[in-house]
């Protein structure tokens, strides 16, 4: 396994959407030795819990947990000072939560860490606008007006104002978001679908090749490798796609 191989293998994190632990682990064991991220999502987390996590990292795995929290800037440091002890590499909030609830969940990781050393500082990054959200239904359905785009800027602004680390948009905004927030700030990016997949309830989408041109930090993929027939060929494919864009 080659330097670049390894670098870009890292550059996916693998959403394991599953409803328990043994499903999980049977992704795990089929995607053996690629190093790639792992992601944990609340279907997983909300059944199999922090020892799953726990037993991610003692596994060596980077990952990942996706709990998306939303809530007052008390509870979300709170959340954030659990999370952080669990060890993770990465965890997120939402942006529409505001600037208060982000540096909360930024004081939440930091009381963590300060009461054990041995503990990393996660990357703790802000959702922007759901890649399930289309133009349409941002307008007429939430009822907030302008583009997509604006919003998803406003919203990475508005996190690197926090102090976070990086934003989850789509990968169709991965470029704006960097000339925006410059090209240190992290663009995690949902909403991948290789060319000819089922795009199911994602609505702004790109393949991996194109995710990567356009300056995607990260791109996180589900269906299209735990719902393929052979979930290793699959992300070897996805990797291969990256390696080549
Ligand atoms: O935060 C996320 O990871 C996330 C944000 C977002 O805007 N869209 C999005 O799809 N996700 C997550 O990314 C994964 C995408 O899964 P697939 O659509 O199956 O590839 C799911 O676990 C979602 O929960």
């Amino acid at each position: 396994m080659n330097e670049r191989y390894r670098e870009m293998a890292g550059r996916l994190i693998v959403a394991l959407d599953y409803p328990d632990a043994d499903q999980a682990a049977a992704l795990l064991r089929e995607l053996e030795g690629i190093p790639c991220y792992m992601k944990v999502g609340m279907q997983l987390y909300y059944a199999a819990g922090p020892d799953f996590v726990r037993d991610l990292k003692t596994r060596g795995y980077k990952v990942f947990l996706d709990l998306k929290m939303h809530d007052i800037p008390n509870t979300v440091k709170g959340g954030a000072e659990s999370i952080t002890r669990l060890g993770v590499d990465m965890f997120n909030v939402h942006a529409a939560g505001g600037t208060d609830m982000m540096k909360a969940a930024l004081e939440g990781a930091d009381k963590a860490l300060a009461s054990d050393g041995s503990l990393k500082k996660p990357l703790v990054i802000a959702v922007t606008q759901l890649t399930s959200t289309g133009q349409d239904m941002l307008n007429d359905e939430i009822g907030i007006p302008g583009t997509v785009r604006d919003a998803v800027i406003r919203y990475a602004e508005l996190t690197q104002a926090a102090g976070l680390d990086g934003v989850v948009a789509s990968a169709q905004e991965a470029g704006d978001i960097a000339r925006a927030c410059g090209a240190g700030f992290i663009t995690v990016t949902p909403g991948i679908r290789p060319a000819g997949s089922d795009q199911g309830d994602q609505k702004r989408v790109l393949t991996p090749g194109e995710a990567i041109r356009g300056g995607s930090s990260y791109i996180v993929v589900g269906r299209p490798i735990t719902a393929a027939e052979k979930p290793r060929t699959a992300a070897e494919q996805i990797i291969k796609e990256m390696l080549e864009a």
